[in-house]
């Protein structure tokens, strides 16, 4: 039997600790949320496949350390990536103000060749704590913020309810697919990801 080819999607999420970069990804891949807050020590990441008009894709997400003590990565680790989410708390001003800092960061570390046109996607989350009421960025703030990187796409989550989650990570595989270059990476069919769940099959957005 002919073997059907998987085409190797890179994710790599950014952002303060505590903002929720974790929990984003595994709201997406594994559909659950803990309250119990265990910082990332460098970078773990998750698998999850999908099929987007006729062909695999398997998402490969990198969720990185806020905590500056448990940064690590070196050039190599940015490397490749097709799409980079970078993540802020709507609750917490300083996390939006890092936004800067994040993308600066991930321009010099990764150098895509064309720098201008890189597809990044913002996430504001945590919008279900206290029904909003704590919220210090507003929607209107963020995306002016967008605007003026060249349009990031933008959707406002919530990990722990899983609010626009789903709708968000399809924007994202939509964005890296548009990414990837001509020479593709691929994975056989057959192949077992160390520290990957076993993933499920979506369709990627309009976005
Ligand atoms: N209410 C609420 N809590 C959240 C949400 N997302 C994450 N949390 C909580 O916020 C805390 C931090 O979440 P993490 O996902 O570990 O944050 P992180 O950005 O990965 O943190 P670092 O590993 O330090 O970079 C945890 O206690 C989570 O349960 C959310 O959407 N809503």
């Amino acid at each position: 039997m002919a073997s059907r080819r998987r085409k190797l999607l890179k994710i790599i999420i950014l952002g303060d600790s505590g903002v929720g970069k974790t929990s984003l990804m595994n709201q997406f891949v594994n559909k659950k949320f803990s309250n119990q807050y265990k910082a990332t020590i460098g970078a773990d990441f998750l698998t999850k496949e999908l099929q987007f008009e006729d062909r695999l894709f398997t998402l490969q997400i990198w969720d990185t350390a806020g905590q500056e003590r448990f940064q690590s990565l070196g050039v190599a680790f940015y490397r490749g990536a097709d799409c980079c989410v970078l993540t802020y708390d709507v609750n917490v001003m300083k996390s939006f103000e890092s936004l800067n800092r994040w993308r600066e960061e991930f321009l010099i570390q990764a150098s895509p060749a064309d720098p201008d046109n890189f597809p990044f996607v913002l996430l504001g989350n945590k919008i279900d704590v206290d029904g909003g009421s704590g919220r210090v960025v507003s929607e209107k703030k963020a995306k002016a913020w967008c605007m003026s990187k060249g349009n990031i796409p933008y959707f406002e989550t919530s990990a722990k309810d899983g609010t626009n989650v789903e709708e968000a990570f399809q924007c994202i595989a939509k964005n890296a697919i548009q990414n990837e270059p001509e020479e593709e990476t691929y994975l056989p069919d057959t192949i077992d990801m160390a520290g990957s769940t076993r993933p499920q099959s979506s369709s990627a957005c309009e976005c």
